[in-house]
């Protein structure tokens, strides 16, 4: 029987442990607080922010919102980024992708404080996990691996294949798999776009991990019997319901189920954890800017 990983119950205990250590640093003077910042009205993009907000208000953490319109210029976002640095309500924050193109991206990261990074973007918070000294993790990256971990997929010897290498999971996920650590010590290909003979890949690994944004990508005929297979695609395709769109992952979720030991579907897999560990990334912020240790879950 393949077993559907579920994303929202994972998420859920998440959460639910991050209670008491919230409780203990409001309780001490202060109630951890995270902002969202959004450039721009990509539609998706608003739909996460609100679902961020919610989950703030769920866990019992300050969250604010600032919104930033699509047309100014940079020099808007970048004295937003300096009064949230200087914020001391704010422990963490993000300033959501995408950004308009006349933005660069990485300038604005470069002007985050690492201490509040909470998607762990920053330079100097790449740098250390790619050390091995990680001060938070990347949300999504960070989820899966959590994932992996309450599920009892064993990383340790393990042939992961990743496909995408981007900054925000292909890469990250690579170093955490990597790593001499728990959760770690994968022996790991990374695949994209130039990659020859991907098949040839997924079909030997013990767990594949699908991000590079092209829906429905991975089918059985590219997995191993039982393999585990996690879908970090969340497309929306144009659809005749009442949203008007569904949500597509990279993973051809009915082919790749016949074959897989474990999957985890879209909606409900990888993207509930994202929001669980952007909350974990906030309270371990919050925790360290007032010198206050918590259990973190
Ligand atoms: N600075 C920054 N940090 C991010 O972490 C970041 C970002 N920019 N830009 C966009 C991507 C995407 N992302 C998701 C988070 C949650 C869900 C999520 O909760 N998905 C639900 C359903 C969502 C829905 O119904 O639309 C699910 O999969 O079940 C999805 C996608 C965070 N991202």
């Amino acid at each position: 029987m393949t077993e559907i990983i579920d994303g929202n119950a994972v998420a859920s205990e998440i959460r639910d442990g991050l209670t008491d250590a919230i409780e203990t640093l409001a309780d001490a003077g202060r109630r951890p607080g995270l902002a969202t910042v959004l450039m721009g009205d990509d539609p998706a993009s608003q739909t996460y922010v609100n679902m961020k907000q919610r989950d703030c208000e769920e866990v019992g953490i300050d969250g604010t919102h600032a919104e930033i319109d699509g047309d100014a210029p940079a020099s808007e976002l970048y004295d937003a980024i300096e009064d949230l640095n200087d914020d001391p309500s704010v422990h963490g924050y993000i300033v959501q992708e995408p950004v308009p193109d006349h933005i660069d991206y990485r300038e604005v990261l470069r002007r985050i404080d690492p201490a509040k990074d909470a998607d762990a973007f920053h330079p100097e918070n790449v740098g250390r996990l790619v050390a091995g000294q990680p001060r938070f993790k990347p949300c999504t990256p960070h989820g899966i691996q959590k994932l992996l971990e309450a599920y009892d997929v064993e990383t340790e010897g393990a042939d992961v294949t990743i496909i995408g290498r981007s900054n925000i999971v292909g890469k990250p996920m690579a170093n955490l798999l990597m790593q001499k650590a728990d959760g770690g010590n994968a022996t790991v290909t990374v695949c994209h776009s130039r990659t020859e003979d991907l098949e040839e890949k997924t079909r030997s690994a013990d767990i594949v991990i699908a991000a590079s944004g092209v829906t429905e990508l991975v089918d059985a005929s590219m997995l191993a019997e039982d393999a585990v297979v996690i879908d970090v695609g969340i497309s929306r395709v144009d659809a005749d319901n009442e949203k008007g769109y569904e949500l597509v992952g990279d993973v051809d979720f009915e082919s790749a189920k016949s074959k897989a030991g474990a999957i985890t579907p879209v909606p409900g897999g990888v993207g509930p954890m994202t929001r669980a560990m952007l909350l974990h990334n906030t309270v371990n912020a919050a925790s360290a800017q007032q010198g206050i240790d918590v259990d973190l879950p």
